[in-house]
């Protein structure tokens, strides 16, 4: 043993554990104050993600939410389809599978649904606590960021109408939940989400692959993290997504990341990303949000209703100035089937 490893394991001193990750760790009173908030910023430009450490309610609910939808997903697949609603005002929601070309199936859990919707028996209180929780965390990073990038308060609460079930769907939140279960391991491809930002609690099985944003090009694993690695039960891996990155004129960019779940039919890999995203109807300034920036190219971006990102008509997600750096962080990226 050299003197120097002798001198460690005497020493009663260990290092703090954030200063073993290569990720921003953050609590959420961290994100109650600016230095917190800018932290969060920092690591969103810098990386591309961080990890939240959630209040002590949230680990449990989602353990539950999975242990009920574990359950859901090993039943036969005509009842499974009995929960599904289609496109609508309230857009695609309940069970969705696609197990024939992505090899995985998922529940998608709003905060409003529509009437076509009926609840899998045993999942809507369970379901209801896990999102309440996401939900809360989410929107604690959403204004934490918010406000570090300068941006209008009322602006962004204004995108996130929560308001009761009886509201019209266009007009509310269509933040959800997906409980995916990753059934035949197969890749889901690389992309960013159309969100503000998800959160995400760890899988039952570490899948998550993310682009950390200084490596650029994702070609070697070197420049990629799996974030489940480093998670503990009770944190969340937080990141933007498309919505947020044009809302700020590219000063958030949006994380590329993709599944690659193990291969392993009896013990499939649950995950229950949640996307923080804006009212379908919302439109998205980013002058409006932040009047005080000056850049020519972003007081250019015309304004963008949230459903035509969604959509990515004529190809909105890679028309923006920054992601035609160059620099090949987004390339290969796919959008989800729902997406097109
Ligand atoms: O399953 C996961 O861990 C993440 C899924 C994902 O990236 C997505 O649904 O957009
Ligand atoms: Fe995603």
């Amino acid at each position: 043993m050299k003197p120097a490893e002798r001198a460690w394991g005497r020493s009663r001193w260990r290092p703090p554990r954030r200063a073993l990750l290569p990720l921003q760790l953050l609590t959420m009173a961290d994100l109650e104050t600016p230095s917190g908030g800018a932290a969060l910023l920092r690591a969103l430009q810098r990386d591309g993600l961080a990890l939240l450490r959630a209040p002590p309610p949230l680990a449990p609910a989602v353990s539950r939410c999975l242990a009920v939808c574990r359950d859901f997903f090993a039943l036969p697949a005509a009842e499974k389809a009995r929960h599904g609603a289609g496109p609508g005002s309230g857009q695609q929601h309940g069970y969705m599978s696609m197990l024939d070309d992505g090899g995985s199936e998922c529940l998608e859990l709003k905060l409003c649904h529509d009437a076509a919707f009926e609840w899998p028996p045993r999942l809507q209180r369970a379901a209801a606590a896990a999102v309440r929780a996401l939900l809360g965390a989410a929107r604690r990073a959403l204004e934490a960021v918010a406000a570090a990038l300068g941006m209008r308060r009322a602006y962004v609460a204004a995108l996130l109408d929560d308001a009761g079930a009886s509201v019209r769907l266009e007009e509310a939140s269509h933040s959800a939940a997906r409980v995916w279960c990753y059934t035949r391991g197969v890749r889901s491809g690389w992309h960013a989400d159309n969100t503000l930002l998800t959160v995400a609690p760890r899988g039952t099985a570490v899948g998550l692959r993310c682009r950390l944003l200084d490596g650029r090009r994702a070609s070697t694993p070197r420049e990629c993290v799996y974030p489940e690695k480093l998670m503990e039960p009770d944190q969340l891996v937080v990141f933007a997504g498309d919505a947020l990155s044009y809302l700020s004129g590219g000063r958030v960019p949006a994380l590329v990341h993709e599944v690659i779940p193990p291969v392993c039919n009896d013990h499939p890999r649950l995950s229950m990303p949640f996307f923080l995203r804006a009212r379908r109807a919302a439109v998205l300034e980013p002058q409006a949000a932040s009047p005080h920036i000056t850049d020519p190219r972003v007081r250019s971006l015309p304004p963008l209703r949230v459903s035509d990102l969604e959509a990515n008509v004529r190809n909105v997600r890679m028309s923006w100035f920054w992601k035609q750096d160059g620099m090949g962080y987004y390339d290969c990226c796919e959008w989800h089937p729902d997406e097109k």
